[in-house]
């Protein structure tokens, strides 16, 4: 197996860059994905998060009312690291285990492992490679309020929950500039292709 970490700060990019690599044969793993699947009702997160906020951010249909949640934890630090505390350890171990299941499944896989927070949350897989999609913080704030219609005091809340370009630059071994067009990320996630089939040829 070959374990990329993929990372970058939000809208810039993270899912576009794995769609490609998936087109060129990747499994893709996504922490945002299994950040949903361990709060489903039922679960021991989910009754911590409630047992935490109280009954006020279960929604009518007996989930989570992420809006809501949302809105509390991206106004409140305090709030987010209580969240974080009962998220975090569930996906790193979700994550954990379907790595080792793509590993099992086929030994030569090229496994991305979609991770928002790698540096925040100190993810320590065995990556390979850690790649970081970046864009400037003006391009991640017009993104969500265009595409994702988050009011601008929202969209500027969620990209200040996380770690500046700065952070995650300094530990990348491949960056992939988001902020051209579409075409460019493309050709740049290409390369990385390419790059990784070399170095894995020489292997
Ligand atoms: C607060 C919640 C309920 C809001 O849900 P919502 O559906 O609106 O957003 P979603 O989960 O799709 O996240 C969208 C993006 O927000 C950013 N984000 C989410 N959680 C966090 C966080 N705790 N800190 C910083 N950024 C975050 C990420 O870039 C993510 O890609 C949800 O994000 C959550 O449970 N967050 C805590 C778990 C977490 O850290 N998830 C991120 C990856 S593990
Ligand atoms: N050059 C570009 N490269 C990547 N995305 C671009 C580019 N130009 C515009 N976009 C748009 O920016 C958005 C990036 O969203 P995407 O879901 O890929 O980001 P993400 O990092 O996965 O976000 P999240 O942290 O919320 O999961 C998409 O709507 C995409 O169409």
């Amino acid at each position: 197996m070959y374990l990329i970490g993929l990372t970058g700060g939000i809208a810039s990019g993270k899912s576009t860059v794995a769609r490609r690599l998936v087109e060129h044969g990747a499994v893709h793993i996504d922490a945002d994905d299994l950040a949903r699947r361990v709060v489903e009702p039922g679960k021991p997160a989910f009754d911590a998060i409630v047992a935490e906020f109280g009954e006020g951010v279960v929604g009518h249909d007996g989930r989570l009312d992420r809006p809501k949640l949302g809105e509390l934890v991206f106004a409140d630090d305090a709030a987010r690291t209580r969240l974080n505390a009962i998220v975090h350890p569930a996906v790193r171990e979700l994550s954990r285990k379907l790595i080792e299941r793509a590993e099992a499944e086929d030994p030569d896989a090229v496994v991305v492992y979609d991770v928002p927070l790698l540096v925040e949350a100190s993810v320590d897989h065995p990556f390979d490679l850690i790649v970081v999609t970046n864009a400037p913080r003006r391009t991640q704030v017009e993104r969500l309020v265009q595409e994702r219609g988050y009011d601008p005091i929202h969209a500027e809340a969620r990209v200040d929950a996380q770690v500046d370009n700065t952070a995650r630059l300094s530990i990348a071994d491949v960056v992939i500039d988001t902020d051209g067009s579409m075409a460019h990320t493309m050709s740049q996630t290409d390369a990385l292709w390419q790059r990784i089939r070399q170095e894995r040829a020489r292997a």
